[in-house]
């Protein structure tokens, strides 16, 4: 699935009236009947029994949709509302067409009475305020009624949002703010529902945990998906289906284990990658280490390595096609002399993670030089990336005061052009991002929640899985993009109470669901 810009979407609306498969009136009536359309079936109970609606419509094609919707709702037996943010003279061609036909409905109320104090009577609020043409935060009545949402409207039912929730950017699912001590503000609604596609903002930052409610995409007539900026990720089932034959054909992953009692992490790991199809999975410890996680592993191979030159020792077998490292290794000089070692041959594939990242964070350029053009993911959290890539960090953490504002997939995809390799940056809006641009977001939002995936340990059995899916052929954007799709199914699957440990063990039951 396409996930959109607001330019991308203007793109293909601006071709569709050009090319005349539709004018934008066409598509401004498709659009409103579309959005009452979904709520109704999203909320069945609202079919049954119309009650009284208010429509909040903005200065531009939002708010004439929000015209449209109003016009359905009454022709359904809704008594409804409608509160106009700026003057009806000033609204854009199609949008005043629109509040033309519903003035011959109704009236049309300033936005300021919608915003005053008193407590709403309304079993739903249409937040047409503002949509893809949002430019800058919220202010006035616009701002009162979109905070007023958090208190869900005083009685309102519900609360629907027109294509993006108002005062929120749809590149980047942030909601707008001037500075860095104004409250960010945005209408907190129920039900989003957009057109044609779903934009970025419908699964990145607080769109998806926060703001949009539910999303339905409405179909609009509008063809054709011109060069998106990013997709859902998805698994890659061909990749995925390859049957398992000899166990070298498989591939095989080294993990690197930390000393005693520090072992854990690198477990995990190996039995990431072993459940998610390695060939043969190897750990490698410390000879400190060894009788500890002899007494814990059986079908993942275990080897004592001394020092530096016992894991290049290792390496000089070529059949070890990824090496995953950092969890439990410690932050220090040791490590990144290891991340040297594991990086040393061009044609090994590997993952690194945690304290391999956070080793850099005095010269991230030092790592760069190695992973730069090479078959390497970075799977940082928001912490470790921020020690790695501190300008790129900061972009993202400042204010967003203009739209459309720097995103995480913005964040990402500068990352992987820094670093010359596949970054994964985690969170339940994880995006996967290439050097060329290419990017994905795996998104953990909506039907696929999975809260309790934020687990310690969790994060070790991913950077084991994509070692994994390397160890099996696959190209590390792919080994990323499938992995991340996979550990949130298992997580989804076992469901609360899950602990690191489960994720692994849940893998086969979710092969079996892909039908593999
Ligand atoms: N694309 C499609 O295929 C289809 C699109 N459709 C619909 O059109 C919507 C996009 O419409 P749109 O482009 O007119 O933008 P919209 O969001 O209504 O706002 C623009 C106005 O707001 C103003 N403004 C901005 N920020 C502001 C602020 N903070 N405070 C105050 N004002 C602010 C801005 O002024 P300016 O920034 O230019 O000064 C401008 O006047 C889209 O979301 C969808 O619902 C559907 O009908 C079907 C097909
Ligand atoms: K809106």
């Amino acid at each position: 699935m396409e996930l959109l810009t607001a330019a991308e979407m203007r793109a293909i609306e601006r071709a569709a009236i050009e090319s005349g498969v539709a004018t934008g009136r066409e598509l401004m009536e498709r659009a409103g009947r579309g959005v009452v359309a979904a709520i109704l079936d999203w909320r069945p109970a609202l079919a049954r029994a119309p009650g009284r609606a208010a429509v909040l419509c903005g200065p531009g094609n939002n708010g004439g949709d929000g015209f449209v919707i109003a016009r359905h709702l009454k022709m359904r037996g809704w008594a409804v509302d409608v509160f106009l943010l700026g003057a009806p003279a000033n609204l854009p061609p199609d949008a005043a067409e629109n509040c033309s036909l519903w003035r011959e409905m109704g009236a049309i109320r300033p936005l300021t009475e919608a915003a005053d104090g008193r407590r709403s009577v309304h079993d739903l609020v249409i937040d047409a305020l503002f949509g893809t043409g949002l430019t800058r935060p919220l202010e006035g009545a616009a701002r009162v009624c979109a905070a007023r949402s958090w208190r869900r409207f005083g009685g309102a039912g519900a609360v629907v949002a027109v294509d993006v929730p108002s005062g929120m950017c749809a590149d980047s699912g942030r909601a707008l703010q001037a500075e860095p001590s104004d409250e960010a503000a945005a209408t907190k609604c129920d039900l989003t529902v957009t057109f044609h596609h779903e934009r970025l903002g419908h699964r990145l930052a607080q769109g998806p945990s926060q703001l949009c409610g539910d999303v339905r995409v409405v179909d609009i007539g509008l063809a054709g998906v011109p060069a998106a900026a990013a997709r859902l990720g998805a698994p890659n089932r061909p990749g995925l289906s390859k049957t398992i034959g000899h166990k070298y054909s498989h591939g095989h992953a080294l993990i690197l284990s930390g000393g005693v009692g520090r072992g854990g992490a690198a477990r995990l790991a190996a039995r990431g990658a072993l459940r998610v199809g390695a060939g043969l999975v190897t750990l490698a410890a410390p000879p400190a280490a060894i009788i500890e996680n002899a007494s814990r592993l059986d079908a993942i191979m275990l080897r004592s390595v001394k020092g530096i030159e016992g894991i290049s020792e290792l390496l000089v077998d070529r059949r070890i096609n990824v090496v995953a490292l950092g969890p439990g290794l410690g932050v220090g000089e040791n490590t990144c002399a290891k991340v040297g070692a594991a990086l040393a041959n061009e044609e090994r594939g590997a993952v690194l993670d945690a304290d391999a990242l956070s080793s850099y964070q005095d010269e991230p350029e030092t790592l760069f030089r190695l992973t730069r053009g090479r078959s390497v993911v970075l799977t940082p959290h928001m912490g470790e990336f921020g020690r790695l890539f501190p300008a790129v960090a900061e972009k993202l953490v400042a204010p967003a005061a203009r739209g459309p504002a720097f995103s995480k997939l913005d964040a990402a995809r500068a990352a992987a052009a820094l670093a010359g390799c596949i970054i994964l940056l985690k969170g339940p809006d994880t995006v996967v991002a290439a050097p060329d641009g290419e990017a994905v977001v795996v998104s953990a939002h909506y039907e696929r929640a999975c809260p309790w995936l934020a687990t310690a340990g969790a994060g070790d059995v991913l950077a084991g899985m994509i070692a994994g899916l390397i160890a099996r052929g696959f190209h590390p954007f792919r080994a990323a993009e499938s992995a991340a799709w996979l550990h949130q199914e298992a997580a989804r699957g076992f469901g609360p109470g899950l602990i690191a440990e489960d994720i692994p063990e849940r893998l086969p039951a979710v092969f079996r669901d892909l039908g593999l």
